[in-house]
């Protein structure tokens, strides 16, 4: 496929398809920066809503394990079928849940446990620079994130190559307030 693709769908497909080429070599260390990165934007005391990656998705568990022993609350996303998100809080111990996730083990808060976050980590395909997401496709972070308090920072993480002018966007896309990549740091979304 030459040129940019003109649906969600060929974007998924193209971008999928890219990050199984990503060695693990290069996964590793886009890791650590990103962890790196993370820890330097939150305090103890705060609640941070991250994810555990899946398959060839930037970041790390470490990444989740660093923010638990600088007392950040993590709060990690428990799939409960087309409905928003359910929330539940990371203690270090993880158990297998839908579509090759790991989910946490602890009780369920609720989908209205994201107005908690601060910050809200949100696993992406890809970023544009006016913060449009690219997800997996069931629409699962749209139905959430529109519970995330107004001040929160929504930060999309993606591979610095996953960081694009511009995507397709729908009316129901929830705007990133903020970009992070490995090689950029945290980048602040433009305002249209
Ligand atoms: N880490 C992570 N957690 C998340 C999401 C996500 O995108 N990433 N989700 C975002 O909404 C929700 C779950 N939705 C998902 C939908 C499909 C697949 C999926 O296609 N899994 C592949 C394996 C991963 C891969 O190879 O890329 C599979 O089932 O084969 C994963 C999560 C909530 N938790
Ligand atoms: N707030 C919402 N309420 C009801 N349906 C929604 C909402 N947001 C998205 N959807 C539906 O979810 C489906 C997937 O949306 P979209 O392609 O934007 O997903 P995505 O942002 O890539 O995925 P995700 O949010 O799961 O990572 C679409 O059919 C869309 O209509």
């Amino acid at each position: 496929m030459t040129g940019s693709p003109a649906t969600k769908d060929e974007w998924r497909k193209r971008l999928l398809a890219a990050r199984r080429d990503v060695p693990a070599s290069v996964r590793e260390a886009e890791a650590m920066k990103l962890s790196r990165a993370v820890v330097g934007l939150v305090h103890a005391g705060q609640t941070v809503c991250a994810y555990v990656p899946v398959g060839t998705e930037p970041g790390s568990r470490a990444m989740l394990d660093s923010l638990v022993e600088m007392d950040v609350q993590v709060l990690l996303p428990v799939v409960t079928g087309l409905a928003p998100l359910d929330w539940a809080a990371y203690d270090g111990s993880l158990q297998p849940g839908p579509h090759k996730l790991l989910e946490p083990v602890g009780p369920r808060l609720g989908p209205a446990a994201i107005a908690s976050a601060q910050v809200v980590l949100v696993p992406a395909l890809a970023v544009d620079h006016a913060g449009v997401r690219l997800g997996r496709g069931a629409g699962h972070y749209d139905r959430s994130l529109v519970s995330a308090a107004p001040e929160t920072a929504l930060i999309g993480v993606v591979r610095d190559q996953e960081f694009l002018p511009e995507l397709p966007a729908d009316r129901h896309d929830v705007r990133m307030t903020a970009i992070l990549t490995p090689g950029r740091g945290l980048v602040e979304a433009v305002k249209s």
